[in-house]
């Protein structure tokens, strides 16, 4: 028997396509024949579990070589093997039109293919001049045949020998591919795509140093394990197991906090473990780690569009022939197998650390700052997410103590809730920084939170949303008594106008210049024990400005500058000091000018009075013109005493003084201003 043919081809000639095809992903063509090679074994078992196949099965792995001299990778098996009609059926025809068909309906979209799966073996080709078929099949009396093409759409099948069952796909690598020609290549990749197919891989001998090289010894080199953890029972495995399992996908990370074993037959195939990594305080590292396998063969490790891309932080293996592979990503989003899939998942994973929480909580709370980003990540971007995490959500006061969202707000509620039954949540973002202010409010019998996280400015908001009267406030957002309001109003402050701007004008002239700073003089009334000077800064900017940090789209307020207020307790013998010192250096010079300011602020009023309720054409000229210089008067008189406050403030260290300590209070004094505060203290003392 000899036979020469054409393949049944429409376009002229496919194969410099599917050479040009994939370009940087010529590697698959070794998952491809592998896998086919594994499947045919598989069959075979199942022939013979069956009964269909009699004989002795014997070992059934399958080979790769790689025969430099000749240029050729074989990959043997001894799986069903292929009679003459079964080639001329499987791969001329249907291994043919399935290629061509795939071509065509990919080759405007072919990066988007998930893991380039169903080229199938005409693969091949991808690096071969040649490709021969040398088979057997496992029927009774059936002859070996061995079909070749050299990539032209002429084949040739012939008659050949053969003593065991089986296939041989022998590849003549082209020039452009030699480097698949390299023992270690070829070892990288089928550990890449073959390290966990369910038949033993054997590449070579297991090698070890001897003699100042590298050499064979007798042992086979299986790739494979044909067993991994997440085809057992997860009755069968233990702990140590899952580590184990672990420490193989990944060996340079740190030990896993928790992993779910998946296992679902209905209504949808799925097997995998999914681990939860410490979550270090950077989402982006993280991803991209869960693998993707088909019934064991690897596909990818780009997972997104199958599970929600906060399980995209989630480490492991997902097994399955569920999710169509051939389809580019888009369609694979709106697939409803793949979208049934990424729900089951969530579910899942939420029970399982719900699990967690109740079973152990204490473990639970010991590795939840490694978890919080993670399960914040899906709260904020899962609603169904959200709903399961409240009950395992943690908030963590100032000295560690760690509450569900429940728990708190039992805990807070009688003490910290405002006027207008707002429930205030105090939190700090840095225990340090913040320190002063913290301190004020758990000396008051507030409990501060810690709040320091990557994705805890959008949880704040989150969490106001979803809670009813929630009010998050950092505890630097204003005076002690203004943070929560209580029902009594704070006590007034007792200063005269003057006095109030004569110390505006004093503070101002001595408070740090800084583009991105703005700071706004004002008054309370604290009591003589309270700081003199401190500083806060509202919440509301303050949050705007750190979201526009973290979203796109939001820059607007990323470009204000930080806005402070200075607050001066009016109560404070050191104010108190300040406004006697500029009584005394500077008032007795200022009497003619403010009683001319007040002149200057009666004529004013005076002509407002009469132009009261007039249109802009019934007012006479003179008045108007009476009001310009009146107007122009105020503020040069006005001008001549905050003139020589300024100078004042600026040769007067108290004042200096008193608006370093606030700042160094909010962790706002460093560099040059702090040097001299220190020298300046120094001075003083
Ligand atoms: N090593 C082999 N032993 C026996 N039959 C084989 C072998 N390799 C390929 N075949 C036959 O050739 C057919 C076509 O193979 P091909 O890889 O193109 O497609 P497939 O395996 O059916 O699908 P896929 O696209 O998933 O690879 C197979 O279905 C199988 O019947």
């Amino acid at each position: 028997m000899s036979k020469k043919g054409t393949i049944g081809v429409t376009s002229d000639n496919i194969f410099p396509v599917i050479k040009k095809f994939l370009y940087s992903d010529h590697e698959i063509f070794l998952r491809e024949i592998v896998s086919n090679a594994v499947d045919a074994t598989q069959k075979l078992r199942t022939l013979a579990s069956v009964g269909e196949f009699k004989g002795e099965t014997g070992d059934l792995r399958v080979t790769v070589t790689i025969d430099e001299a000749a240029r050729t990778i074989t990959v043997s098996d001894r799986g069903v093997g292929m009679t003459e009609e079964e080639v001329e059926k499987y791969i001329n025809q249907i291994a043919f039109s399935s290629a061509e068909e795939f071509l065509e309906k990919y080759k405007d979209d072919k990066a988007a293919i998930i893991g380039h799966f169903g080229l199938g073996f005409y693969s091949a080709f991808m690096v071969s001049e040649r490709v021969d078929v040398i088979t057997r099949s496992f029927r009774d009396g059936a002859e070996a045949v061995k079909w070749s093409c050299d990539g032209s759409p002429e084949f040739t099948l012939e008659a050949t020998d053969k003593a065991e069952r089986g296939t041989d796909i022998v590849m003549h690598i082209d020039e452009e591919n030699s480097e698949f020609l390299g023992r270690e290549k070829i070892e990288s990749l089928l550990t890449k795509y073959c390290k966990f197919l369910p038949v033993p891989i054997i590449f070579g001998k297991k090698q070890e140093w001897k003699n100042g090289k590298m050499q064979d010894t007798d042992e086979d080199n299986q790739i494979n394990d044909t067993h991994p953890a997440w085809t057992k029972k997860p009755a069968d495995l233990k702990d140590e197991d899952y580590k184990t399992f672990y420490r193989a996908l990944y060996p340079m990370s740190d030990e896993p906090l928790f992993w779910i074993h998946l296992n679902v037959d209905y209504p949808f195939n799925l097997t995998g473990i999914l681990y939860f990594p410490k979550i270090k305080n950077n989402l982006e590292l993280q991803r991209n780690k869960i693998q993707l396998y088909s019934n064991q063969v690897y596909v990818t490790d780009e997972v997104q569009g199958i599970v929600p891309d906060f399980l995209t932080l989630l480490h492991g293996v997902i097994d399955s022939p569920d999710i169509p592979l051939n389809v580019s990503r888009s369609y694979l989003q709106s697939d409803s197998n793949v979208k049934k899939i990424s729900a089951h998942i969530t579910k899942k994973v939420a029970d399982r650390l719900e699990e967690i929480f109740k079973n152990d909580r204490s473990t639970f709370e010991e590795k939840w700052d490694s978890l919080r980003l993670f399960v914040q990540y899906g709260m904020l971007t899962d609603e169904k997410f959200y709903d399961r995490a409240t009950k395992f959500f943690l908030l963590s006061d100032i000295e560690g103590h760690k509450y569900t969202l429940d728990e708190y707000r039992t805990l807070i509620e009688g003490v910290q809730t405002d006027r207008d039954g707002q429930v205030v949540y105090l939190y700090a973002t840095d225990r340090e920084a913040q320190y002063s202010h913290v301190k004020r409010a758990t000396d008051k019998g507030y409990s501060v939170l810690v709040l320091d996280g990557q994705l805890d400015t959008h949880t704040v908001s989150q969490l106001e949303r979803k809670l009813e009267k929630t009010h998050f406030v950092r505890v630097d957002s204003d005076t002690i008594n203004n943070l929560i309001r209580k029902e009594q109003p704070s006590s007034e402050v007792k200063l005269s106008d003057v006095e109030r701007s004569s110390l505006i004008k004093l503070f101002e002239a001595r408070l740090p210049r800084e583009e991105k700073k703005h700071f706004n003089v004002a008054f309370e009334s604290l009591g003589t024990e309270a700081e003199a000077v401190l500083i806060t800064q509202g919440e509301f900017m303050r949050r705007m400005r750190d979201m526009a940090q973290l979203q796109p789209g939001m820059s607007f307020y990323g470009e204000l500058p930080d806005s402070y207020n200075l607050v001066l307790n009016a109560d404070h013998p050191l104010i108190a000091r300040v406004l006697a010192g500029e009584k005394e250096a500077v008032e007795p010079s200022l009497t003619e000018l403010r009683a001319r300011v007040a002149e200057l602020q009666a004529e004013e009023q005076k002509l407002s009075a009469e132009v009261q309720g007039k249109k802009p054409e019934e007012i006479p000229a003179a008045t108007k013109e009476a009001q310009e210089n009146n107007a122009m008067e105020l503020a040069k008189t006005e001008g001549s005493i905050n003139e020589q406050l300024t100078t004042y403030a600026q040769g007067n260290e108290l004042i200096g003084q008193l608006i370093d300590l606030a700042l160094l209070g909010s962790g706002l004094l460093t560099g040059e201003p702090l040097a001299e505060f220190i020298r300046r203290s120094q001075r003083l003392l």
